[in-house]
């Protein structure tokens, strides 16, 4: 039988109380597993990459494949909800909704094992998302080759829409991403004597100061960017020079030129901050799998067209975000389309007190389960 909307519920609470970082999902796996291997079996074929799941379902005239991507991974948020499904797992949290991504899959999953698809399908349940590009890596390992999809949809769950609603956007839905990673390293000394050392906080804190005019001196004011610096780690008291100063954060640009631009500029900063103060520079930038999520005009126009058309659907147009999503990687790979599902709360993604409203969760799957079944009919 598909998964009932109690069923579902439930596997949402225990996933959500085991959140594991990325590349570390292993009893996420194996609860997905198990929860899997008890769905018909007639024409599905499992099996595992890493921490990653695929499951393939043979269609009844299968020429096309479709893809359904979702995420497994967690956050190092202590959660501060106070549910009683709470983390089991100290530092770990579903901040970022993934628990409810699963499930939905689990959900889409669960009637498709049962009514045979038109086409063949397959379903994606991807490592770290969050921190390693889970997707690229997987597309890379070649473990999808077999099973490759034609066509490809995800979606990420939304606290600022109304729970169960379907948002989405022509064109780029998210942000490209990449991560900045700098330590400045001088010499620390005694508060006293200044010139007898090199002082990584004053030197940190003009990298802090001259990022900050990147977006607004270096990028089409009509277009956009990101530059947050979340993170600033240096010395130890307040009359020891700092000898080193950690900083970390993330670009975030709606287009890759721009990604790009912004990563040239920060470099040249840091070097330049480096060479201005005399100490060494460690730089890191690393954008992976983090590419703009750029949704594809034909899937995109049909799966708007649906959702608009559907009147259990509440559809909102929403506008890009500077959010981040591995899956930019998998959608420039293969055609495809990103939406928002809306969970309704107060808090926002990343927040240790986010929690999602559980109804989004039946509309979500009923939604996709129509609009699959309608794309089908197409192909
Ligand atoms: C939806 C979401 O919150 N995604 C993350 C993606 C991480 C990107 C990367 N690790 C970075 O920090 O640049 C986000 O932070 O937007």
């Amino acid at each position: 039988m598909a998964l009932s909307e109690k069923e579902l519920i439930e596997i949402r609470r225990k996933l959500h109380q085991i959140p594991e970082i990325g590349m570390e999902e292993f009893e996420t796996q194996k609860i997905l597993l198990a929860i899997i291997e008890k769905f018909p079996h007639d024409f599905m074929k499992i099996k595992t990459w890493k921490t990653a799941i695929i499951v393939h379902l043979t269609g009844s005239k299968g020429q096309t494949t479709i893809g359904y991507r979702t995420d497994i991974d967690g956050l190092p948020v202590e959660e501060k909800t106070g549910l009683p499904f709470s983390s089991k797992h100290k530092g770990r949290m579903h901040a970022c909704g993934h628990d409810i991504h699963m499930t939905v899959c689990l959900g889409i999953l669960s009637y498709f094992a049962e009514h045979q698809p038109k086409c063949d399908m397959t379903f994606i349940f991807q490592p770290a998302e969050e921190n390693a590009s889970g997707g690229k890596q997987l597309y890379e390992s070649g473990a999808l080759d077999e099973w490759m999809p034609d066509e490809i949809y995800a979606f990420h769950d939304n606290p600022q829409l109304p729970a169960g609603a379907i948002g989405c956007c022509m064109g780029t839905l998210f942000a490209g991403t990449c991560e900045i990673h700098a330590k400045f390293i001088g010499k620390s000394g005694h508060a006293a004597f200044p010139h007898l050392a090199n002082d990584m906080v004053v030197c940190g804190a003009q990298f802090v100061n001259q990022i900050q005019t990147i977006v607004s001196r270096n990028i089409d004011p009509i277009e956009s960017g990101v530059v947050t610096l979340g993170h600033f780690e240096a010395g130890t008291t307040g009359n020891v020079i700092a000898g080193s100063c950690q900083i970390d954060g993330t670009i975030r640009a709606l287009t890759q030129v721009n990604n790009l631009k912004i990563q040239k500029r920060v470099r040249a900063i840091a070097e330049g901050v480096a060479k201005s103060f005399d100490c060494e520079l460690e730089l890191d930038l690393h954008q992976g799998g983090y590419l703009p999520v750029e949704n594809n005009d034909e899937t995109t126009k049909n799966f708007i067209s649906y959702m608009k058309e559907n009147k259990d659907v509440e559809f909102i147009e929403t506008k890009p975000a500077m959010t981040g999503e591995d899956f930019g990687f998998l959608i420039s790979k293969i055609p495809g389309t990103m939406f928002w599902l809306g969970v309704d709360s107060p808090y926002s993604l990343h927040s240790e007190h986010l929690a999602p409203k559980e109804e989004a969760i039946q509309k979500g799957v009923s939604a996709m389960i129509g609009f699959l079944e309608d794309r089908q009919r197409q192909l």
